[in-house]
């Protein structure tokens, strides 16, 4: 569905005064390759000013890179765009795409005469969008007067009115409470599961990512840094688990064999280990009596965290993909 290789956009940016100012080129994106599959949902993750949103425009033809290959179904973006917007759908947290002043209904039919959405397929899926997101109480509504949460979801509505294969999500959830969260990642995974659709995903909630993603991709600097599934990316870049144990006793000697004892605090000590607990658990249990005892799992925020500001990763797919492959112009 998505093909890129060697994608490659550079900005100019001019520094000093409008007569003598200078230009600087930045990098936004360096060398970035990757595929998506029709059906998936990736998310596409990292830090402010990554090369994320330069990515996503290029895919959705707004933007025409300066070098590589970008094929969206068969498509090149920024040269076919008319017949890839049809085939595409965006929701961009921070944007609406509603009229501001148009009751959610009207903009939801005005969109239906740009897409040229047939006036039966139109009704199915309005009828279907309004009982997934039960946008039934505000249809009427104009957008200016809509909660976040209600204007997420009419944007929803929107971006799949005309039945595109693929949907860009961009901070579909940012400043949603939980239950709205938990109601747009349920549809997203509605529509990927019963019409196929395919998500890219760019978010800086790792909920989203964990409750919908089965790969993710991180980019830092104009490079990709990772390209897998989460499980994998927190079992080898993850920091121990823990082992939180309550004595019985104070500890003189609190040290256990086989486990990095972290901290000592009254009777609780905190030890890291990786692997199975069973044998760890075993060890503490055997050196004095125990109160109580759980397992801490390292979450993933921490460990993404620990990739942004540790450079972690860096190299580690630039090895693979990038290997000295001369710029080509953009195709
Ligand atoms: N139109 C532009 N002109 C100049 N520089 C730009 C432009 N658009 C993006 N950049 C720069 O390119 C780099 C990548 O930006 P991009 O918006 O793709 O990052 P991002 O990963 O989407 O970040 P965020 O999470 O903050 O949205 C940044 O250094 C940014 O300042």
């Amino acid at each position: 569905m998505i093909e890129v290789r060697h994608l490659q956009k550079t900005f100019r940016v001019r520094q000093g005064g409008l007569l003598r100012g200078t230009f600087s080129v930045r990098e936004a994106v360096r060398d970035v390759s990757f595929q998506v599959g029709a059906g998936e949902i990736v998310g596409y993750l990292g830090p402010n000013g990554a090369g994320k949103s330069t990515t996503i425009k290029v895919l959705t033809g707004l933007l025409v890179p300066d070098g590589g290959h970008v094929r969206v179904g068969g498509l090149i973006p920024w040269r076919e765009r008319r017949k890839h917007v049809a085939r595409l759908g965006a929701v961009f947290g921070q944007r609406t795409t509603l009229w501001w002043d148009l009751p959610v209904r009207d903009s939801l039919d005005l969109l239906r005469h740009v897409y040229r959405v047939p006036e039966g397929r139109f009704r199915e899926n309005l009828q279907t969008f309004t009982d997934l997101l039960d946008l039934g109480p505000f249809l009427g509504t104009p957008a200016r007067a809509l909660s976040l949460g209600q204007r997420m979801r009419a944007d929803l509505a929107a971006a799949l009115l005309h039945d595109p294969e693929l949907l860009f999500l961009d901070e579909p959830t940012v400043g949603l409470d939980v239950v709205a969260k938990e109601r747009i990642r349920e549809f997203v995974r509605h529509i990927n599961a019963k019409r196929g659709v395919t998500v890219l995903l760019t978010t800086h909630d790792l909920g989203d990512v964990q409750r919908l993603a089965q790969r993710v991709m991180i980019i830092d600097q104009g490079s990709l840094l990772y390209d897998g599934d989460l499980a994998r990316l927190q079992a080898r870049y993850g920091s121990a688990r823990e082992l939180v144990v309550d004595f019985e006793t104070p500890q003189q000697q609190a040290q256990v064999p086989g486990l990095e004892l972290l901290e000592v605090t009254g009777l609780r000590a905190r030890y890291a280990f990786t692997g199975g607990a069973a044998v760890p658990i075993a060890r503490v249990t055997a050196h004095a009596p125990v109160r109580d005892i759980t397992v801490r799992e390292p979450d993933i925020e921490a460990t993404i965290r620990r990739i942004y500001e540790g450079g972690l990763l860096r190299g580690v797919l630039n090895e693979e993909h990038a290997s000295g492959i001369p710029a080509v112009p953009a195709t």
